[in-house]
């Protein structure tokens, strides 16, 4: 592969390694010995030598001190931009390279059959959001008030019951017509606006706004509606403050994490201070909301339950994941808390980002963006309200999410540390090294994608070649893969639905929005969408 060749020169150039599969050794064999100089002794023992597994050590790096990195990490600001750095540097070091920046050390690699091998080999995941590696802190425990997801074998038997109402068919088929009802309100809600506050042209009204916060609200109030089973009032004329503020303890939470990431526990509580506070209050408002609400949905439950009528029962609407889970008594109330807090952080800015730059890619590719409405149109009109079969039958919305989380990819790497020794691009690499799959670079890669830069939903199409394999990843990978995707991905699907049914969408500039990596993958500035009434 091309990328193997051009990119390894560069690698070895670089750092003076070698890497074997690239192509590079092997050429200057074969030149030798079609000279006829190379006696057959040595040209078997070079071999040799290139099937050699490659020690750890030799992997090309971006340079040895830790803290050296740091500090040029800092500089030239690029936690923002981890995501452009780390392209970059696969173009220079080719398609695996150790990077080393404060306390974080990681092996970063770009392939899809090397991300293949390493989901394959047993793996253990970076610890869920309310663990994070400074989570062993005092300060940390107090903050989350003592409820903790573990990690290991206890983990996977409380996942395997919480899969159990959140991605199976049959409480997706549930929960599917409740996420149906908010993205129907969304649009009707900005239908409305558009009617009362949108500029008069050619009989029809249109208004330019920036859709980001009303998007940050529909991902809330969709997810507290499959969470709770309740709606939490956010598209109203008086959305709840406190909603808005958990919103806002998202954001800052994500916003402040990833250089925190980087600091030693020493150095944490002097330069990081002040981010260390906001993050430590961003948590705390987040927990203490959440704890809010599950009282509620618990206190609401336990009445219906007094009152001899549960969840279950014939006739009885669904109460949402969180009645289920009590329901059901198999975890226990603090992890269910726990889990429902994590559920609830995790379910506002994946979904209302990557929404984002999909409402600016169909406005920029209108043709597309025609394709998929006609595909809707018919999907809608045979499926008589069902929100399940609407979807199945406009298989271009999903491509479209998919092509957004390609392009735009919310989590920039899936990390997992091997239990096993691995060999990955012929370097062998221990047991318990952190190895991220880089998302970004692998969906901008002319090597793994054709036309890379090109929105085409189509391209998902399960029939063409290169759908599949390893190459749609946003999601994460096996037991550990993200737990709120089918509520994403459905809850994604049916907005756009809702909005293409009744608004064109068009943008003033098709230039490429500027992104910027927090934990999430955003835009610089979010950008604004012109909906115009059809
Ligand atoms: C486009 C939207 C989303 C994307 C791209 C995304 C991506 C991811 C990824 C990459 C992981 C790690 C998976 C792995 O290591 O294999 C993850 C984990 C997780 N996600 Fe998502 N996510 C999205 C939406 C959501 C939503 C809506 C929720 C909650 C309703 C959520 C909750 C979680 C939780 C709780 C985990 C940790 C799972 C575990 O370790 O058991 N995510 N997500």
């Amino acid at each position: 592969m091309n990328i193997r060749v051009t990119v390894c020169v560069g690698a070895q150039q670089t750092c003076g390694s070698r890497n074997l599969l690239c192509g590079v050794a092997p050429r200057r064999a074969f030149s030798m010995a079609a000279a006829g100089t190379v006696a057959h002794g040595k040209l078997e023992g070079r071999k040799a030598a290139e099937r050699r597994v490659r020690s750890f050590e030799e992997i090309p790096h971006t340079g040895r001190s830790g803290w050296v990195n740091l500090v040029k990490f800092w500089r030239e600001d690029r936690f923002r931009h981890l995501h452009l750095h780390m392209e970059r540097t696969f173009k220079a070091l080719g398609p695996i390279y150790r990077e080393h920046v404060g306390t974080q050390s990681s092996v970063n690699i770009i392939l899809p059959l090397d991300i293949a091998e390493l989901f394959r080999s047993e793996g253990l995941h970076p610890r869920r959001m309310t663990l994070q590696p400074w989570a062993t802190h005092r300060e940390t425990r107090q903050l989350s008030k003592g409820v903790f997801l573990k990690n290991g074998e206890e983990w996977h038997a409380d996942r395997l019951i919480l899969n159990r109402e959140v991605m199976m068919s049959a409480p997706v088929k549930r929960f599917l017509p409740l996420l149906d009802e908010v993205a129907r309100d969304f649009s009707q809600m900005l239908q409305v606006r558009v009617g009362k506050e949108g500029r008069v042209e050619g009989g029809k009204r249109s208004l330019t706004v920036d859709p980001s916060p009303d998007l940050f609200r529909f991902a809330l109030e969709a997810s507290c509606h499959v969470l709770y089973g309740e709606r939490i009032g956010l598209f109203s004329s008086s959305p709840s403050l406190e909603s808005q503020k958990f919103i806002w303890a998202v954001e800052r939470m994500l916003a402040t994490t990833p250089p925190l990431l980087y600091l030693p526990p020493r150095l944490l509580f002097r330069i990081g201070a002040p981010l260390w506070t906001q993050h430590a209050n961003a948590w705390d408002h987040i927990f203490s909301h959440a704890e809010a609400r599950i009282q509620k949905g618990y206190r609401r439950m336990s009445s219906s339950q007094a009152q001899g009528s549960g969840a279950g029962a014939a006739g009885v609407r669904y109460t949402g994941v969180l009645g289920q889970l009590m329901e059901k008594g198999q975890l226990s109330l603090d992890l269910i808390k726990a889990n429902i807090t994590e559920l609830m952080a995790g379910g506002v800015d994946t979904t209302a980002v990557p929404l984002q730059f999909a409402l600016f890619e169909l406005g920029r590719n209108p043709e597309v963006q025609e394709r998929v409405r006609q595909q809707v149109r018919v999907s809608c009109a045979q499926a008589g309200g069902d929100p399940q079969k609407a979807l199945q039958g406009a298989p271009l919305l999903k491509g479209t999410i998919k092509e957004i989380l390609r392009l735009y990819p919310v989590g920039t790497t899936v990390q997992r540390y091997p239990i096993k020794d691995i060999v990955i691009q012929n370097y062998h690499i221990p047991a318990g090294t952190m190895v991220q799959a880089c998302l970004y670079p692998l969906g901008r890669s002319a090597d793994v994608f054709e036309d890379p830069l090109r929105f085409d939903p189509e391209r998902w199409d399960s029939s063409r070649e290169g759908a599949r394999g390893f190459r749609s990843l946003a999601f994460g990978f096996g037991a550990r893969q993200c737990v709120g995707r089918r509520i994403a991905e459905n809850e994604m699907q049916l907005i756009l639905m809702h909005i293409l049914l009744s608004f064109h969408l068009s943008v003033s500039s098709s230039e490429d929005i500027r992104t910027t990596c927090t934990l999430i993958l955003q835009p610089e500035t979010p950008p604004r969408i012109t909906f115009s009434q059809l």
